[in-house]
């Protein structure tokens, strides 16, 4: 089944064009990969996926539904972006509650179990002001897990990690596509993307292609 399908997506900003006629078709289970130069457009792509922001033409569907037409957020896709910003004076099981009271779909036993699906301790009260980077990139994990989005948006989750806590993340990630979750990823590292994608694109120039052969070689040669 189909969950994600771009058709001829565009948007530009202040008459500049960041992303152009962009079609994808993502099917369920399937993990795809994005690599792009910085400010090539990934993040724009993922934040129209998730109805964060509306392309100038084209149509975005999740699961059939257009977003904009018949729905303004996907209900089934969840979100990973870089430094999530949280309420520094709370502890992380009370950031997500906050979030997830929002919904009102889950309740503590949900929380619970996605903070210890990613080794993150509920009970803990340390304040999230106080928790290190790698526990914050978990607890956002956590959040796009939390009620149980099988569509997972993932951008640069590996960012700026410590090896350990690396290691870590990516074994999360490994586990939610092995439970055949369909995975969304962006990344600069290639190792990282081989491992966890059945397929890489690129953008460039704002189009967007399949990274294959020499394009590839290419890529990641610099
Ligand atoms: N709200 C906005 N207003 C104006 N320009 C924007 C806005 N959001 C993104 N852009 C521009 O769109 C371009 C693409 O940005 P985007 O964040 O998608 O890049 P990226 O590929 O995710 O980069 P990186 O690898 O550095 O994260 C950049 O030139 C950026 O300045």
């Amino acid at each position: 089944m189909t969950q994600i399908k771009l058709e001829g997506v565009s948007k530009a900003y202040n008459g500049i064009p960041v992303v152009s006629d962009i079609h994808l078709d993502i099917q369920e289970g399937e993990s795809i990969g994005i690599v792009g130069a910085n400010g090539s457009g990934k993040s724009v792509l993922f934040k129209m996926l998730c109805g964060f922001t509306a392309p100038d033409t084209g149509k975005v569907f999740v699961r059939g539904k257009q977003l904009g037409k018949d729905i303004d957020f996907p209900e089934h896709v969840g979100v990973f972006i870089n430094s999530p910003g949280y309420i520094s004076t709370y502890s992380g099981y009370k950031n997500l509650k906050f979030l997830a009271d929002i919904n009102r779909r889950i309740g503590d036993a949900e929380i619970k179990d996605a903070m210890r699906r990613v080794g993150l301790d509920p009970e803990l009260k340390t304040r999230v002001a106080h928790y290190s980077l790698g526990m914050k990139q978990k607890l956002g994990i956590a959040q796009a897990i939390m009620e149980g989005q099988d569509i997972l948006v993932l951008d640069e989750p590996f960012n700026a990690l410590d090896y350990q806590t690396y290691n870590d993340m990516k074994d999360i990630v490994m586990k939610l596509k092995e439970d055949g979750k369909t995975l969304l990823l962006t990344s600069h590292n290639y190792e990282d993307l081989e491992s966890l994608c059945d397929t890489l694109y690129i953008i460039q120039g704002g189009r967007m292609e399949l990274l294959t052969g020499e394009l590839k070689e290419k890529y990641f040669r610099r």
